[in-house]
């Protein structure tokens, strides 16, 4: 079979979809591929001035249009988004959903159809375009209360061609925020959300300047009152979609919000921890020298993050969620095969679905309740031997075999790390929790298996 060399579009697609967050912006390679940022560059002897408007539009314009080969027209009365901010933003979002995957995958699944709805999409509509341009299965909604935003969000969609792949919706102050009637859809993979952070305009004037700040703000802010004030500020929005988010439940499977400073992110924590809302994941958004913002997504489905995306080490551990990855060192003496051998041996032993994938030095297991407590594996070891006994036909013996995994309890992955010689890293087994919501079965899954490996 002949395999096609792939397109110059089809590894930019690729490129696109996995692009990491930023850390920092190389202006001067931004001067070879954008005449106008040169312009602006040149004129400020390389010191960009983030206090004058035109050099951030005209900054966000091209890393728009290099990094993600988008179009944006602004007016000159609305929020110009600084792309890095909101690019990390989505990014973590997409880690987030990747790793929450139906499937147990760890990675971007081109197939996977996501519906997105961003809360406020400003007049920039920078979340849909991001979004829709990163990821070309997914399709979004949005939303805003202000007209001219509106407008101009549907301006950018349509310059980019993407006004067939998102459902637009008006709304008003008083509306939900996450108006699935209105929209007429019946779930929603994601929202994401940047709210008017001040609580009336004498807060935002004072914000602005730096007032009672031992720092300036490093950019000017180009946004109108509707956009960055509403009652009770980013807490008190925040605090509204959690409410409406008891009511909708699992028809949004990630609800997500950006806020402006750590103090409203543990709040909301706490909201969530009072509801009694387990499955959460809290981000920190620092790209390069810009200011810092906090991202907290909650879920009510039983999908657990990766742990690197749901744990951030900046906050005390009573806002993050239960961790989701266990580490066992391995000794000098264990090798890599051994491990291997007895992770197998084991785990094929047990009564629950388990697959090992040997190019990735991976497992995945899901089982329907602790199946590996001393009790329970007794029960089983006595029942496969009397089915052994009792076997009288080649398909008894495979329906037999094969283990039922309606409801699923709790789903694990085990990664062998420092298998390969590409990898530098000291060889560790890598427990993660995929899905479930007993953290108590969880601890003992983890303890299992370190049992294994621990010297009698
Ligand atoms: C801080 S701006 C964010 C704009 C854009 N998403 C961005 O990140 O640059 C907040 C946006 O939320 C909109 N907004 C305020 N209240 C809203 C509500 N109740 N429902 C929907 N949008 C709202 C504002 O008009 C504004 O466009």
């Amino acid at each position: 079979m002949e395999i096609d060399n792939p397109t110059p579009e089809e590894l930019q697609r690729c490129h696109l979809a996995r692009l990491p967050p930023y850390t920092e912006i190389d202006f001067k390679a931004f001067t070879k591929k954008s005449p106008a940022f040169k312009k602006i560059w040149i004129k400020c002897s390389g010191r960009l001035d983030f206090q004058d408007p035109e050099t951030l539009k005209v900054l966000t314009a091209a890393t728009l249009e290099i990094d993600f080969g988008l179009k944006i027209d602004l007016p000159d009365d609305r929020l110009c988004p600084p792309v890095p901010n909101r690019w990390n933003y989505v990014a973590w979002i997409q880690a987030l959903l990747d790793t929450t995957s139906p499937t147990y995958r760890d990675e971007y699944d081109p197939d996977r159809k996501v519906v997105g709805l961003d809360v406020g999409t400003g007049a920039s509509a920078i979340y849909a375009l991001l979004c829709l341009r990163t990821r070309p299965n997914w399709t979004m909604c949005v939303t805003d209360v202000d007209k001219k935003s509106f407008d101009s969000a549907a301006r950018n969609l349509a310059l980019n061609n993407m006004l067939t792949r998102t459902k637009m919706l008006q709304t008003m102050e008083t509306n939900a925020l996450v108006p699935l009637n209105f929209l007429k859809v019946d779930r929603l993979d994601f929202t994401i959300c940047n709210p008017p952070f001040f609580s009336d305009e004498k807060d935002m004037r004072s914000s602005i300047k730096g007032e009672g700040k031992s720092w300036t703000p490093n950019s000017v802010c180009t946004g109108s009152g509707t956009e960055m004030v509403c009652e009770g500020g980013d807490l008190g929005f925040v605090t509204r979609m959690v409410e409406e988010s008891l009511l909708l439940k699992d028809k949004v499977s990630w609800y997500s919000s950006m806020l402006g400073k750590m103090s409203s992110a543990k709040a909301i924590v706490g909201l969530l921890k009072k509801h009694g809302i387990t499955n959460w994941a809290v981000g920190c958004l620092e790209p390069g020298a810009t200011t810092k913002r906090w991202v907290v997504a909650w879920s009510f489905g039983d999908y657990r993050p990766r742990n690197d995306i749901a744990r951030i080490e900046t906050i005390a551990n009573e806002y993050l969620p239960f961790p989701t990855m266990y580490k066992i060192p391995l000794t000098a003496d264990q090798s890599t095969e051994s491990v291997r051998e007895t992770i197998n041996t084991n785990l094929s032993a047990l009564d629950l679905c388990w697959s090992w994938d040997t190019s990735t030095w991976t497992g995945v297991g899901v089982a329907t309740q602790n199946v590996w407590a001393r009790a329970y594996r007794r029960k089983h070891e006595k029942k496969m031997k009397e089915q052994a006994a009792t076997r009288t036909s080649k398909e008894d013996s495979t329906m037999d075999e094969e283990t039922d995994v309606g409801n699923v309890t709790i789903a694990f992955r085990i990664r062998i790390l420092g298998a390969s010689l590409e990898e530098e890293t000291e060889s560790k087994v890598l427990v993660e929790w995929l899905q479930g919501t007993d953290k108590v079965l969880w601890e003992s899954l983890c303890g299992a298996i370190h049992g294994y490996f621990r010297k009698r």
